[in-house]
């Protein structure tokens, strides 16, 4: 086969999905789709989209060098894409600090810079690491490069960056990133396309996956985002606790004796909704359950993500549009129902006949905000840098 294909390797809290790309005259196409599952046990690695649908256990384990889990993977792509035929790989790196400000191929100046920032994302950013390493090792020469999901938040003013501690430290980085950049370019560029003029002018993006964030966009720039300095700001998640007052962090090491490591373990994997609920990390399952504690876990998520809405609508100094995106985005109506009821006030309405049809716009037609459900692709993001860069 003569056809040039690109991958992308977009690393999770807790999957790895992996893109294949079909460079098209000059164009990244998709032609496949796979999802490394780490939650589960054994590891899983299904292709999910593709010439062929299958979902299988695999024999390696999950180690520091991720080497023996691709070199399976590939093994089994291999018996339905031409692997000889990739010229490069992507990579989503979570954070790029003040380091990079666009997609970067991978050398040796840019792969450190990408590792001295491990502290600022320990839950994605050695994930991140332990890939482009194990590509380097499994298909050496082949380039790489890495797209940084802080990098489209650089366009936002000092006033949302700076945290209200002694200046200096500002200087010293600490300041707020923001993150999931790579799903905000991929609707920032879709709500160009719906409305070339405007780019649904000021709009909020409501990213919920198993991370969640959002983002004020004006007129596709963004000027402010729901997580700041670490990917555990913002409103809660699946495993994260979102914004929590800095002196409960005190309180359980001096008052409890925890160790910063075990608070640190609670806030990013034992919090969110799988914390408030005591029962699961996954939407889905709460809301087939009629607990109180699964109701409440669900009504902590969407009265938070309302809140963080009102502020950022506050930071555009008024909203047109409101988008919803990533799984549970692009598939919970109930949940997008019940944010959208809390935002009356703001002007948002719902249809619930489209809303329970995943419609792509789910307002009502006189509702003066659009709200929109919009399926985000960050692997088309990356695989767009990834030609782009190497050519
Ligand atoms: N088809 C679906 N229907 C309903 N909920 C879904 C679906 N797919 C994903 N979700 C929800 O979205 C969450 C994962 O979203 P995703 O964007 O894939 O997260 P991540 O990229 O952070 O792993 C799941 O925990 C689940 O609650
Ligand atoms: C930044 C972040 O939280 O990413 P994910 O949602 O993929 O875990
Ligand atoms: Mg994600």
């Amino acid at each position: 086969m003569s056809q040039k294909l690109l991958l992308t390797f977009n690393a999770g809290s807790s999957t790895v999905k992996i893109g294949i790309f079909d460079r098209e005259a000059g164009f990244a196409r998709r032609i496949g789709k796979g999802v490394i599952d780490f939650r589960a046990e054994p590891l899983t690695f299904h292709l999910i989209e593709g010439p062929a649908i299958f979902d299988v256990p695999l024999v390696a384990k999950t180690d520091d060098l991720l080497h023996d889990v691709l070199e399976e993977v590939f093994d089994w792509l291999a018996e339905h894409y031409d692997l000889n035929a990739v010229s490069a790989v992507g990579h989503r790196v979570v954070h790029g600090g003040d380091l990079f400000d666009d997609a970067v191929k991978v050398d040796e100046e840019s792969l450190a810079g990408i590792e001295s920032l491990v502290t600022l994302a320990p839950l994605h950013q050695p994930q991140n690491l332990r890939l482009i390493r194990a590509i380097a090792e499994l298909k050496p020469g082949l380039p790489q490069t890495a797209s940084f999901d802080t990098a489209f938040h650089r366009t936002q003013p000092d006033v949302v960056r700076r945290f209200a501690i002694p200046r200096d430290w500002f200087d010293k980085g600490v300041k707020r990133y923001g993150f999931h950049g790579l799903s905000y370019t991929y609707i920032a560029r879709a709500l160009k396309t719906l409305e070339p003029e405007t780019a649904g002018g000021r709009a909020i993006v409501a990213h919920l996956g198993s991370g969640a964030s959002l983002c004020a966009l004006d007129h596709g720039v963004s000027r402010d985002t729901s997580m700041g300095f670490s990917t555990i700001d913002g409103v809660p998640m699946a495993t994260r606790s979102g914004a929590i007052d800095p002196g409960v962090f005190f309180h359980l090491v001096e008052a409890h004796g925890l160790s910063v490591k075990a608070v640190e373990d609670m806030i990013y994997k034992q919090s969110g909704l799988l914390g408030l609920s005591g029962i699961s990390a996954d939407s889905r399952v709460l809301l087939e359950t009629p607990s109180k504690e699964a109701c409440e876990a669900l009504d902590v998520f969407t009265f938070r993500i309302a809140g963080e809405v009102a502020r950022l609508a506050a930071s555009l100094g008024g909203l047109e549009t409101l988008v919803f995106t990533a799984g549970i985005g692009e598939n919970q109506p109930a949940i997008r129902r019940s944010v959208v009821e809390r935002l009356r006030f703001l002007g948002t309405l719902l249809d619930s006949d489209k809303n329970d049809r995943n419609d792509a716009v789910i307002s009502p037609e006189e509702c003066r905000v659009k709200v929109r459900v919009i399926a985000t692709d960050e692997e088309q993001v990356i695989a767009d840098d990834c030609l782009r860069l190497v050519g």
